[in-house]
């Protein structure tokens, strides 16, 4: 008999608090605390190495916590990670399917080995689902990367979860195919299913409803893109050239001049333009005033990008860590 559900906070997928792993001496996940609620897409983003997979295999009961507590859609991390598993979609890093079957015969794989009920149907059902019909009798192996990636989240999605954990599903896949792949990701979120997934994307995070941002096991920022941004309290200036009179050595020479200036936390260019971010709204403006008066220069106001802020809180972690 399966153990009894305990009832969660309504509406709450994943609720987790204080959770930590170290390998050896290596801490990985620190203190984690996290929620997500149902029906939700959630991303998790983060450096490499910063712990997003191990936190993921924490959340599905693949690796048990050393410390913390948390249910995952009402079920014990620690003890019930049998009821988890066969309600959750886990597609990982190196998900791999079988390259010498057909995109129909793995789906119907799959669904013979969850015992999904008329197996058939369900991969037909799913071949219709992702587009894949044209491609049935194709051999996985054969697949495009974008296509492959597709039929892996038809493989994850044939059981019916409640809950995917996708690790990173589109890196290496070109646009269209990832836009693609988020259409679809969206539309299973309107049907309810939760996603929790990992991306290094930028506009992916920006697809989410909510994120997540980890750097060296810690959980540095949470919340919606827009929140997330103003909670990072940068004040960002747009440097660029008024003609073309200034090249690209000239630029990167203004990079590393204005980079050290006090009150200047950040500099990245962008094609042509600098964007240049402080935490000291008053400092920014102070190291900003010789390029200011200059003609061929041109400074405006602008809002921070995700990018921006992500970079300031690897920073600033990896400062403080010192
Ligand atoms: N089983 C293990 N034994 C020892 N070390 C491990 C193990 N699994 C992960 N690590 C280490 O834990 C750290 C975090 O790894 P993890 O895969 O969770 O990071 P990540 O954020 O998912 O990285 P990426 O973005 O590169 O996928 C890394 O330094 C990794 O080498």
């Amino acid at each position: 008999m399966s153990a009894a559900r305990a009832e969660p906070a309504a509406g709450i997928a994943i609720e987790v608090e204080g959770l930590r792993k170290t390998f050896g001496d290596h801490v990985v996940v620190d203190d984690l605390t996290m929620r997500v609620p149902r029906g939700e897409i959630y991303g998790f983003l983060g450096p490499n190495g910063s712990g997003k997979t191990t936190t993921i295999r924490m959340l599905c009961g693949l690796l048990t916590p050393d410390a913390g507590r948390g249910t995952c859609l009402g079920y014990d991390i620690r003890t019930e990670a049998r009821e988890i598993r066969a309600k959750v979609g886990y597609m990982t890093q190196r998900f791999s399917l079988y390259a010498d079957l057909s995109v129909r015969e793995n789906l119907e794989f799959v669904a013979r080995l969850y015992g999904v009920p008329a197996p058939e149907k369900a991969a037909q059902a799913a071949l219709e689902r992702l587009g894949l019909e044209g491609r049935g009798r194709q051999l996985a192996g054969e697949l495009s990367g974008g296509w492959k990636q597709r039929l892996a989240l038809g493989a994850c999605i044939l059981p019916a979860p409640e809950l995917l954990l996708l690790d990173e599903p589109t890196a290496g896949v070109d646009p269209q195919a990832r836009r693609e792949f988020w259409a679809e990701i969206h539309a299973l979120a309107a049907e309810g299913l939760t996603v929790l997934v990992s991306t290094h994307y930028m506009d992916e995070a920006e697809r989410c409803h909510e994120i997540a941002y980890i750097a060296y096991g810690h959980l540095l920022a949470q919340g919606p893109v827009a929140q997330v941004i103003a909670a990072s309290g940068l004040t960002t200036v747009t440097l660029e050239a008024r003609d073309a009179s200034i090249g690209a050595p000239a630029m990167a020479a203004l990079t590393r001049e204005i980079e050290v200036r006090p009150g200047i936390d950040m500099v990245a260019p962008f094609g042509t333009r600098l964007h240049i971010s402080g935490r000291d709204p008053a400092a920014l403006e102070a190291a900003l005033a010789p390029y200011r008066s200059r003609p061929d220069l041109m400074l405006t106001a602008d809002a921070p990008t995700l990018e921006d802020v992500f970079i300031d809180l690897m920073r600033r972690s990896k400062d403080a860590r010192k």
